[in-house]
This record gives C-alpha cells, structure tokens and sequence, in this order.
C-alpha cells in the first residue's frame, strides 16, 4: 500500500483523522480478538490464566520453576533479572520519543527497505508476503545490534539525546539474560548449561520497538497478528497499556503488563533443540481505542548458516539451516499456523 512513493503507517491514518478503519486492516471474523479472548472472570481464575513471574535471585527454585514454566506456557515474566530497570524506562522512553515527539517526514528518513524482510529502520508491517495478507495496526523500527559488526548506530534515530546510547546498552544487557537464560533452560531438561547455546551458537539480535496507534475499531484489527518468533529466544516489554496475548490451550489470554519485569516467549528454534519437550509460544497483539501502546521485542536467533537441530533422540524434527527456516516463514507467512510443524518427522 503506497502513496506518493512513501509506504503508510498507521499513524498516518489515526493522525488522518478517519473515524473507521481502512479494508487492508480488516481482520476476518474468525481472527478478530474478541471472538476468541479468555476474560478472566474471578480472581481464582488468576492464577491459571496468566503467565507465571519467575524469580531470577531465586536460585533454590529457578530451573525448576522455569521448566514448568517452558513446559506449560512457553512464555513467562521474569523479574530480579540484574537489566536495571532505568534502562527499561530509558528504552519505553525515547522509543515512544521517536513515535510521538518526530514528524512523519522525520520518521520517514530511516524508512526500511519494503522489499527486503526484516531490513533494519522504520516500517509498518510485519512480512512481504501475498497481497491478501491483512495488514498489521502497527508501526516499528527495526535494530540491527548484534554480533557487533552488525550495530550501526548512525542509522538509528538521534532525535532523542540518548536513543542511540539507550538502545546500544539494552542490546548488551539483553545478550546476557538471554545466555543466561538458555543456560537455565538447557539445566531444566538435565542438559549442561552451554547445550542449547552452542547449537544456536553466535547470537544475532535484533531490536524492535512497535508502536500501536489507538484504533478506531478495535473489534475489527490486530496490532500484530498471530504467530510464533522464529529465532530462539525473545525478551519483551511493554508499557502499561498492554496488548499482548498468548495462546494456552485454545485460549487467547492477556499478559499483565509489569513494568519491572521482562516477558521471556521461547521461539521456534528452541522448540526444534529441545526435541518440542518446550514449545514456542503463539502471542498476538491487540489494539484498543484510546491509548497508543509501545512494546519492545528483543528477539536472539542463530547465523543465516548455522544448521539447527534436536539434541534429544530420536529426534522429532528436521535439521534445519536457520536461513531456510527463516525463507519458509516468509513464504508462507505466519497467519495464525505453526510453521515448525512443517519440520517434524512422522
Ligand atoms: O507488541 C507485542 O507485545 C508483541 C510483539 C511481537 O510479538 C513481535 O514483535 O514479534
Ligand atoms: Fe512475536
């Protein structure tokens, strides 16, 4: 969808002032949110029905709470996870600065490639697939940030003091939980420590703050639309309008937004190293009709070579070349369906 050149966002149309929302952005009925949401009704549904928080300081308990976790979620808070929470204020901030404080002709500077997936800068949806894809009620910029011959500060924004150095350090902090975590995870299925690490090997990570402009018809769009990260791991923030969603059990169930802690999604590479003993998670976003929301997704996947596969036997999946995985997703487009499933062996 393009005008003029110039790609739209979906900004663009909420600053447009059109009361309803345009047909590309249409969901069918059988995707639109509140057909499908789990509401909790009373507080002793709480418990069952929101993702646990796992405390990182607490050693005696941790690999045990985490592998529950894993095994019955695939997604979970953690809090006392050593990123200062300065930084996850630092970041929220000068992402919602880029969104909220800069014109649309500023923002359009560091517009990404349209025809190149995942190409890093300032876009609005999620994949290059067919022409009946629904579209996303979202906007984004996308960070290269590591290995570190990938960072390229210059072509973040800078209107902000800060944004280049706040989103340099988060980068590194979130390298460190997210080996931190693998190890852990790898200790929850009785493996070393370095297990899944050294077959997802190098980590490449990117960085990518969406931006969910209030929707004037909410009950017909997603923020972002069904599906599970490729890579391995990813660490997540919102701020407190909250959103996201993941699926447990044939139900879509809202995450509580802390703002202290970091929401952990396993993706699918995890799932094809650990055999499928932990699934990725299904998530979406939804929207709502009076508040712009900014969550930030750090996601951790292997080198485009790298060959993924389970360490369990007899293994349940394919070996995998990440860059082949990555090609099949994008081909075929999330949409709701489990694309690892194409991997599994009879
Ligand atoms: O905004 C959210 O909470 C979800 C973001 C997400 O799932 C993604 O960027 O892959
Ligand atoms: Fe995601």
């Amino acid at each position: 969808m393009e005008v003029e050149g110039n790609p739209i966002r979906v900004q663009s149309i909420v600053q447009d002032g059109k009361m309803g929302v345009p047909p590309q952005y249409v969901q069918p009925p059988a995707t639109r949110a509140q057909h499908n949401s789990k509401k909790i009704s009373s507080s002793n549904d709480y418990d069952a029905l929101t993702p646990p928080v796992i405390d990182l300081s607490n050693a005696n308990i941790v690999i045990e709470q985490l592998g529950l976790a894993c095994r019955e979620w695939g997604a979970f808070h953690v809090i006392n996870h050593g990123v200062p929470i300065r930084l996850l204020d630092d970041l929220r901030s000068v992402g919602r600065s880029f969104f909220e404080d800069c014109s649309m002709d500023q923002k359009l500077s560091y517009s990404c490639d349209a025809n190149s997936p995942a190409s890093e800068g300032y876009g609005s949806r999620m994949l290059v697939a067919s022409n009946d894809t629904v579209l996303d009620w979202r906007d984004y910029f996308d960070h290269h940030t590591l290995p570190l011959s990938r960072r390229n500060p210059p072509r973040w924004p800078h209107f902000s003091p800060n944004y280049r150095e706040v989103v340099a350090e988060y980068s590194d902090q979130m390298k460190l939980l997210a080996q931190r975590l693998l190890g852990l995870i790898s200790e929850s299925l009785s493996l070393p420590s370095s297990c899944i690490k050294e077959v997802v090997g190098e980590l490449y990570q990117n960085i990518t703050i969406s931006y969910y402009p209030p929707c004037p018809q909410p009950e017909l769009t997603l923020g972002l639309q069904a599906h599970s990260d490729m890579g391995a791991i990813t660490l997540l923030i919102q701020d407190d309008v909250g959103g996201l969603e993941i699926f447990k059990d044939g139900e879509w169930i809202f995450v509580n937004p802390l703002s202290d802690a970091i929401f952990v999604i396993l993706a699918d590479q995890t799932e094809i190293i650990t055999n499928g003993k932990y699934k990725s998670s299904q998530h979406r976003a939804i929207t709502n009709a009076s508040n712009a929301r900014i969550s930030v997704a750090t996601f951790h996947d292997p080198a485009k070579t790298r060959k993924i596969h389970p360490v369990f036997k007899p293994p349940k999946y394919h070996e995998v070349m990440y860059q082949d995985y990555v090609s099949s997703w994008y081909t075929k487009g999330p949409e709701g369906k489990r694309n690892i499933d194409s991997l599994l062996l009879n």
